[in-house]
């Protein structure tokens, strides 16, 4: 099997719609963030506040070394490092869940698990616009997910895998 990749903005729900798909797919299912929490044995937040971001984005690129074969639920900066982006076109395919900033701000107003949210709008806004243009560049198929269920999502990543 292809590894299926899920690249997008924090909260743009690759998580959650991996998980859907591994339910449809019955396929495994690795979320990035989750796998460098347990080989650590640290939270993201310490990572990030002890070790620094570049730690991390190490860390990143290690997972991607490592996991194949999978449904896999990246971090939103994965398209930072040009070499996670070489290895995920090599085994596999990279489908980009496309979400609006509205619907992200609604998403994570209460979330503090994501040391780059924890910033102002206008950084926010930045970081979005450069990230977007990223994703866009690399994804092999692009899926809108404002107003559709983590279901309807899954489902429709199926029918555009196997167009
Ligand atoms: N399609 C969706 N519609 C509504 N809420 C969603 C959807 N997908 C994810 N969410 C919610 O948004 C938040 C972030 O989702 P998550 O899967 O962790 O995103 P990511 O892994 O891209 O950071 C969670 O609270 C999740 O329940
Ligand atoms: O955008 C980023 O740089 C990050 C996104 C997070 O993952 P999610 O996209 O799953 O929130 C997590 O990897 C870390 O906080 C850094």
């Amino acid at each position: 099997m292809k590894t299926i990749y899920l690249i997008g903005f924090m909260g743009s729900g690759k998580t959650t719609v991996g998980k859907a798909l591994h339910e449809l797919l019955q396929l495994p299912f690795v979320d990035t963030d989750q796998w460098i929490e347990e080989i650590t044995g640290d939270s993201i937040p310490n990572i990030f506040q002890l070790s620094g971001e570049e730690a991390f984005r190490l860390l990143e690129l290690q997972a991607i070394q490592e996991l194949s074969k999978a449904i896999i639920a990246t971090g939103g900066g994965i398209v930072e490092k040009e070499d996670n982006i070489e290895m995920m076109k090599q085994k596999g395919i990279i489908i980009y869940l496309k979400t609006s900033l509205k619907e992200i701000s609604q998403r994570l107003q209460n979330d503090n698990s994501r040391p780059l949210w924890q910033t102002s709008i206008s950084q926010r806004e930045q970081l979005y616009q450069k990230r977007c243009h990223l994703y866009e560049k690399y994804a092999d198929k692009t899926i809108s997910t404002d107003e559709k269920t983590s279901y309807q999502i899954a489902q429709e990543i199926v029918q555009r895998i196997n167009e």
